[in-house]
């Protein structure tokens, strides 16, 4: 693991002396919008109009933030008009890495070694983390974005004219709930359990894992009621939570020590996750094996051993009546 600076690649974990042992996520740089006309977006410059073939997207199927972009280019039926590259599970000493041995799929556009290149293709003196998902636009040689959560809204409505998919995960009259549950879902579960695995301090873990739980609790009683984050009607909430719920029994449990109750164990939250891995194509962007192996194996300050559990058994194709909701 490491970040650019000034367009050089230094090997380097997260630092969190600083912060009284307590891991803060760096805000993403890229912020450019895809849109339908090519007007510019909420942020960033204008330009990127949505064409067929002309967007390529980089992944790690491990990662829950990548994931979500995966998802949303299945569910909006992006297939033929966005392609993936998918970088190795194993991020070490360079950073996410294209070894086909180790995983990878290769660098579908420059055959790169190394997604810090990609970065650096975009701007020679870059300086920061150098995460995926990473947007790249093929025909100004630029990244577009490296924000998941402004990817999935690109891919939510820019291409509707091209696809004819008018399903919308972002409807206009929910949008200020789904943004406050959003920001909580972010806060205490998407990145909580990054707070919890990556602190250093046994404060920093506590306060992170006590505010985990209550959150993990506050949505299995909401659940209880209605079927989705938002009332009945599924939205870019679900998938956002989803990401990290698929991923929570198999690795944050046990790796980031989030271990006071599996989502297995909660009735509801257990069911809900079941029904949208059961969602069509959905399962299709769930690869366990690089989720698993990514995180025991390229995170060598928490599992230096490398050794990547067998278990648990999980089995997200039981039936999960949420229908009766409906
Ligand atoms: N804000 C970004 C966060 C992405 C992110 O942190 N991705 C992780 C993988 S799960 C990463 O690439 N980390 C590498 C690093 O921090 O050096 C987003 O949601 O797109």
């Amino acid at each position: 693991m490491g970040l650019l600076v000034q367009g050089q690649w230094r090997d380097q974990w997260y630092d969190t002396e600083s912060s009284q042992g307590e891991f803060n996520r760096e805000a993403a740089q890229l912020r450019n919008w895809v849109t339908a006309d090519g007007e510019a977006g909420p942020s960033g410059k204008a330009g990127f109009k949505a064409q067929k073939g002309r967007y390529h997207l980089y992944v790690s199927l491990a990662c829950p933030w990548a994931h979500r972009t995966l998802i949303f280019r299945q569910l909006k039926g992006l297939e033929d008009y966005i392609d993936v590259s998918v970088v190795s599970p194993d991020m070490l000493l360079n950073g996410w890495t294209f070894n086909r041995g180790e995983g990878s799929s290769g660098d579908a556009l420059f055959a790169s070694e190394f997604m810090h290149q990609i970065y650096t293709r975009n701007k020679a003196d870059y300086s920061g983390r150098v995460t995926v998902p990473v947007l790249w636009d093929k025909q100004t040689n630029r990244i577009v974005s490296n924000e998941s959560a402004e990817i999935i809204r690109m891919f939510n409505s820019a291409f509707n004219a091209l696809t004819g998919d008018e399903q919308d995960f972002y409807p206009q009259e929910l949008r200020s709930e789904i943004d406050e549950i959003n920001a909580f879902v972010y806060e205490n579960i998407n990145n909580g359990v990054y707070r919890a695995g990556f602190a250093t301090t046994q404060r920093a873990y506590e306060q992170a894992f006590d505010a985990l739980f209550q959150a993990l609790d506050a949505l299995e009683l909401r659940l209880s009621k209605q079927r989705y984050l938002v009332g009945n009607r599924l939205t870019e909430a679900d998938w956002r939570l989803f990401t990290t719920l698929i991923r929570f029994d198999a690795v944050y449990f046990g790796h980031f020590k989030c271990n006071l109750r599996t989502i297995e164990s909660y009735p509801n939250l257990s069911q809900y996750v079941r029904e949208l891995y059961q969602y069509p194509g959905v399962a299709d962007t769930t690869d366990f094996n690089h989720i698993k192996r990514h995180y025991y194996f390229s995170h060598g300050q928490i599992n230096p051993t490398r050794v990547v559990p067998k278990g648990p058994r999980l089995d997200f194709t039981r039936p999960h009546n949420r229908r009766f909701f409906a």
